[in-house]
């Protein structure tokens, strides 16, 4: 059977700096991600999970190699087609939410259809807070919201478009773990093969039991795949990470620079 791909890197590398101060972050990675699926990108500190998802999702241009989202290789784009396939057809979520502490909740799910110059319909504004799980919040703002509800409005923003494919790093990262349950039970429910088209998330998180919601961790270290593990279990991910710190341990030189 013929594997749709909503996101493929093809030999991607990724280096920052230049002679002695050059780092590669990504080396030669090439991955895809099936369309409809929910895949979590882990690995030891440093080795290139934000970066690689940076690529995939054209906020950052690889040093070399091609990236495919939702059919189209981003290197050949205009910088304008390539925000429209951002703005449209791609969702982010962040670690940090990235509200405007200003706007209400209401107002920030909305804003991604004020950029792109449309007027956001209360109704399915409401309607995309109501799916988070914050109908009687819309009036309120960041700040009078807990962690776990500004990340649901993050959600709420990032969906309000109608995306393909929805990109998140470290989405629970500052979440307790009732939060975080919510917020990856939403991921959870967005991923999947219903509706006009497959919905495909990418999430980078350090917590094993996060990437058990997955229905495959692909496992980065040294700025490579290491390993892919398919219907992952928390354990079994804490395990296969561990085992990568210890290899990355052992091999990082002295002062630990890579
Ligand atoms: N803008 C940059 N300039 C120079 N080096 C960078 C830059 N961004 C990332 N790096 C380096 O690239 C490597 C990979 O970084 P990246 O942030 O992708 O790793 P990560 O796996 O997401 O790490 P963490 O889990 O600590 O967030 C690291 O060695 C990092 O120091």
């Amino acid at each position: 059977m013929l594997i749709e791909y909503a996101v493929r890197l093809d030999a991607v590398t990724r280096a920052y700096g230049t002679g002695e101060g050059r780092v590669v972050a990504l080396d030669a990675v090439s991955a895809g991600f099936p369309a409809g699926s929910f895949t979590a990108v882990m690995g030891p500190s440093g080795s290139g999970k934000s970066t690689l998802l940076h690529c995939a999702a054209g906020l950052e241009r690889p040093s070399s190699g091609r990236v495919e989202v939702a059919g189209s290789d981003l290197a050949a784009l205009p910088e304008r087609r390539l925000t429209l396939l951002r703005r449209d057809r791609i969702g982010f979520v962040f670690q940090s939410f990235n509200l405007v502490s200003s706007l209400t909740a209401e107002q920030n799910a909305g804003l991604p259809l004020r950029l792109a110059g449309r007027r956001p319909g209360r109704a399915a504004v409401r309607a995309a807070l109501a799916d988070v799980g914050l109908q009687g919040r819309e009036r309120h703002r960041p700040a009078q919201l807990s962690g776990g509800q500004q990340q649901r409005v993050a959600i709420a923003r990032a969906l309000i478009t109608g995306p393909e494919v929805l990109f998140a790093d470290e989405p629970t990262g500052a979440l307790d773990s009732s939060s975080s349950r919510t917020v990856l039970r939403l991921l959870r429910g967005f991923a999947g093969a219903g509706g006009a088209r497959p919905r495909t998330v990418v999430m980078v998180t350090h917590d094993p039991v996060a990437a058990a919601y997955a229905d495959r961790v692909l496992f980065l270290a040294d700025g490579r795949i290491a390993d892919a593990m398919d219907a992952p279990s928390a354990e079994g991910v804490a395990a296969r990470l561990a085992g990568l710190e210890q290899d990355t341990a052992a091999a990082a030189p002295a002062g630990g620079a890579r």
